[in-house]
């Protein structure tokens, strides 16, 4: 048996181990393994494959990033390309990666990725791939799992980070507001903020308003605490309002940012209080990976070895109620998976007195 490893999408603590794992459990069967470079990058190339060995994935599994590189540009089915004016379009060359799998006799692909990896895996697995898929991401948007490698170390991350702007907007009687990550799902933005006991939090699953928000201040000045902090999903936006973007590049999904600074600025417009914006950005998926990101890339990895070994392609390896479960990749292309309104985690921030923004 010869497989081969990807990574793709925006990187995320834990990619190494999952990596490691899929590799050393693929040896043992006495397989050989490859490793595409850069997202599926390297396959247009001709070098398009790497070798991995026990050598070559030793010690990594507490290291950040991913020892294959990653792209979040370069669908292969969009593939940006400079055309002869000098213009940027995208072309399908999907073909292409699909003989360079046969030329290369591969016989599984381990896909390791976020919705965007997913939803290319999906199309492959119709154009006659084997695949087999793992969940990654910081966002935890990809549907029907419990939670993707990389979620944990950004909260985690992300929940120091508010802690510490904490103390400084107490001392300065500030408005603090964080922008987290996250696209189009508050997970990162609800989990974070309310382990660090941020007073407002806003999601892009439930549209704000700005007269809840200076309600909420209000009430905390009354209470004698002059300052507020405010955790805000980069995806988040006020009721009939528009999404904060910085626009797209040709075959890269639109970015996202700059929501913090408008929030901070209208605050300070309604309330006459001062007020900072601060962006946590890539810190949130950079670095070595928490414990249980560790762990749960290294179960990932090794599931998605057993799933090749019995032949069980088309599936993505993932947690449902703290067991490993398999469901098919194209059951899940263009779905994702927001922060329900009915969870216990968002009745918890309302009864603890947080505010949403509704
Ligand atoms: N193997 C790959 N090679 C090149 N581009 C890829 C690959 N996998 C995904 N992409 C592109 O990267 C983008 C994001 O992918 P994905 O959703 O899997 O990642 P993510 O972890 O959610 O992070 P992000 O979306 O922010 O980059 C998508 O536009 C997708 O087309
Ligand atoms: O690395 P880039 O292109 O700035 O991507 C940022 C995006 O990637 C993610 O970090 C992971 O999907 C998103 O939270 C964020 O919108
Ligand atoms: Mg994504």
């Amino acid at each position: 048996m010869r497989i081969a490893i990807n990574t793709g999408g925006g990187d995320a603590p834990g990619l190494n181990a999952a990596i490691r794992a899929a590799t050393l459990a693929a040896l043992k069967r006495g397989w050989e393994v490859l490793g595409i470079k850069n997202g599926y990058g390297s396959i247009y190339t001709d070098e398009p494959f790497i070798t991995l060995d026990e050598q070559a994935v030793q010690g990594i599994t507490l290291q950040g990033g991913t020892i294959l590189g990653t792209a979040n540009r370069g669908n292969p089915f969009e593939m940006p390309y400079e055309k002869e004016d000098g213009e940027w379009g995208t072309k399908d060359v999907s073909d292409q990666l699909v003989n360079t799998f046969k030329e290369h006799e591969v016989d599984a692909l381990i896909a390791i990725g976020g919705d965007g990896s997913m939803n290319i895996a999906s199309k492959l697995i119709k154009k006659g791939l084997d695949i087999v898929g793992v969940p990654k991401t910081i966002d935890n948007d990809i549907y029907g799992c419990d939670v993707t490698l990389g979620f944990d170390t950004a909260i985690s991350i992300a929940t120091e980070a508010i802690d510490r702007i904490t103390t400084t907007a107490e001392s300065h009687h500030r408005l603090m507001v964080v922008e987290v990550m996250g696209r189009y799902a508050g997970w990162i933005a609800l989990y974070s903020g309310i382990a660090a006991s941020a007073d407002v939090v806003l999601i892009p699953e439930i549209p704000f308003s700005y007269d809840s928000i200076v309600e909420k201040i209000k009430e905390r000045e009354a209470k004698g605490r002059h300052y507020t902090m405010i955790v805000v999903a980069e995806g988040a936006k006020e009721q009939d309002g528009e999404l904060v973007t910085k626009g797209k590049t040709v075959g890269q999904e639109v970015q996202l940012g700059g929501i913090a600074d408008r929030v901070a600025n209208k605050l300070s417009e309604r309330t006459g209080k001062e007020s900072r914006s601060v962006v946590l950005g890539h810190l949130q998926r950079g670095g070595s990976p928490s414990t249980y990101d560790r762990l749960i890339s290294l179960r990932f990895g090794a599931a998605a070895i057993r799933c090749v070994q019995e032949h069980d392609f088309n599936k993505l390896v993932v947690l449902q109620d703290n067991q490993l479960k398999r469901i098919p990749i194209t059951s899940i292309a263009e779905k994702m998976k927001s922060v329900s309104l009915e969870s216990d985690t968002v009745q918890t921030a309302r009864d603890i007195g947080i505010c949403l923004g509704d």
